[in-house]
């Protein structure tokens, strides 16, 4: 190990507090507040929250270094509490160190959810769902009524990932527990703070505040849920969903990798927990970048009528014509990207830039930052500009350090091509058809806001999106 009196430490904010170290500096928007830190103590910073040392990573040069150059000795994700409790000690994808079993996991997924063809077969249910959506849209502009985009794009999201997981809907609408906002709740759990993180000998702190409760609460119901689930299709004959590939694994005794009902729980929790918000939210962003910028809208209406000039829905195929929708959500993934912070542990003690980082250093990524520095993206890096994305070859993948929305290295989001497809054909079609008003009629000041609220985890708008569509042929 590096003995102390040598290293070279990444500059940190010389206002640190006795016990609780920098935590004060952090405001509720967790990234922002890093981004204005990182302004004054660079791109490599080392906080130290509470007892936890923190290095903050604000430019792609280091990001490189970190998911790709030495991604091995940066594997793992940080270790909270409320990791703890929603893991339970199981075996997982999102938060499990990386080893055979989180390998084996995140393979099984791809290969039986999320790969080309895979994503491909599910086409049909997204335009199945679609159309539903469109037609509760149709109902509100007839009768001139507010929609709340949030909520339908919600149900829009989670109802597909239903299906094709679960093998049917679970929401209010069908009856029984509405799994949606299970996940949601969940997730606020995650955005709490657990003073015994960061302050080890204050652990009992959350015992009495009740985050503890909270979270195991929550976490338990949503167990039980997908048990129940689980339950219901090994009960059944027929396999024709996920869960349904997954029990078969568990069966098949030939496999060197074993499954027990606790991953499969752990599987599909960790489907919906990252990708409910997550989905809905790039959409939601997306279209009030779209309504904030009406030149957008129109290019984006333009190009999709002249790919899709039918009357009906716009279809996939057509879709992967469209060269400014793909440039439209590049562009608000790079404005808000819904998870902003990507989180790493160091393994070993390592040099970065030329500073010493010790083993067990925590390591926050701030992707957000990065995809709104003007030295990267120039003078205009807050304005949303799909059009600064033609040409470029930055892919969703991971590719570029410097647009990392789905993250990168070993540890990139699974359900990137999944979300990519679904984001894009919403869009058209809810572009395609429809006009879109934050007020009734034409209003002065007619452009929802860019309020943020960050659970911990994703980054959403603070208010939902409400809307009064129009029939763009009325
Ligand atoms: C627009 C939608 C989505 C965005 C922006 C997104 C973004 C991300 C990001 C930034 C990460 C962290 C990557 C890293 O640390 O390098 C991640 C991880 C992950 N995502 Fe997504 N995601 C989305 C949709 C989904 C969906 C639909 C699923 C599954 C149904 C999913 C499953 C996962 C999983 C399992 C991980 C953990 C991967 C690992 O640790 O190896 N995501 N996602």
């Amino acid at each position: 190990r590096i003995t102390p009196t040598k290293r070279k430490l990444p500059p940190s904010p010389w206002w640190s507090l006795p016990v609780i170290g920098n935590l004060h500096q952090l405001g509720p928007n967790t990234h922002r507040s890093l981004h204005s830190l990182s302004l004054r103590y660079g791109p490599l910073m080392l906080l130290h929250l509470g007892r936890v040392p923190v290095l903050v990573v604000s430019c792609p040069e280091v990001t490189h270094d970190i998911v790709k150059t030495h991604d091995l000795k940066f594997a793992n994700r940080q270790d909270l509490k409320a990791i703890g409790i929603y893991m339970k000690g199981g075996r997982d994808i999102i938060f499990a160190p990386s080893g055979e079993d989180w390998k084996n996991m995140k393979s099984l997924c791809m290969m039986h959810l999320f790969n080309n063809k895979m994503v491909r077969s599910f086409e049909k249910l997204r335009e199945e769902e679609i159309k539903v959506i469109t037609k509760k849209l149709e109902e509100a502009c007839s009768s001139s009524s507010s929609v709340n985009l949030r909520k339908l794009l919600m149900t829009l999201t989670n109802d597909i990932m239903c299906r094709i997981i679960l093998g049917r809907k679970y929401n209010s609408e069908e009856g029984g527990i509405d799994i949606k906002n299970l996940v949601v709740t969940l997730h606020e759990c995650f955005g709490k703070f657990f003073v015994g993180d960061f302050i080890p000998s204050l652990a009992w702190i959350d015992r009495i505040s009740g985050v503890d409760a909270k979270m195991e609460d929550i976490n338990n119901k949503l167990n039980g849920f997908l048990d129940s689930v689980v339950q219901e299709h090994a009960d059944r004959e027929e396999s024709s969903d996920f869960v349904d590939m997954l029990l078969s694994i568990q069966k098949d005794q030939t496999k060197r990798f074993g499954l027990d009902r606790g991953d499969i729980i752990l599987i599909l929790k960790d489907m919906f927990f990252a990708g409910t918000l997550t989905n809905f939210s790039v959409l939601e962003w997306t279209m009030t970048e779209l309504m904030r910028h009406p030149e957008c809208m129109k290019k984006l209406q333009d190009e999709i009528n002249s790919v899709s000039a039918h009357n009906s829905n716009v279809t996939e195929k057509e879709v992967e014509k469209m060269d400014y929708l793909q440039c439209v959500i590049k562009e608000g993934l790079r404005l808000h990207p819904a998870a902003p912070l990507l989180s790493r542990i160091s393994t070993e003690d390592i040099k970065l830039k030329g500073f010493d980082i010790a083993a067990g250093t925590q390591v926050l990524i701030n992707a957000s930052s990065i995809l709104r520095n003007p030295a990267i993206w120039g003078h205009d890096a807050e304005e949303f500009k799909p059009e600064r994305h033609i040409g470029s070859n930055s892919e969703f993948i991971g590719n570029d350090s410097k647009f990392l929305p789905f993250g990168a290295g070993r540890r990139v989001c699974p359900g990137l091509g999944f979300s990519i497809v679904l984001s894009k054909l919403t869009l058209a079609n809810l572009v395609k058809r429809f006009n879109w008003r934050v007020t009734v009629g034409p209003g002065e000041d007619d452009k929802p806001d860019l309020a943020e609220a960050s659970s911990g985890i994703d980054v959403r708008r603070k208010f939902p999106l409400i809307v009064f569509p129009s029939l763009v042929h009325a």
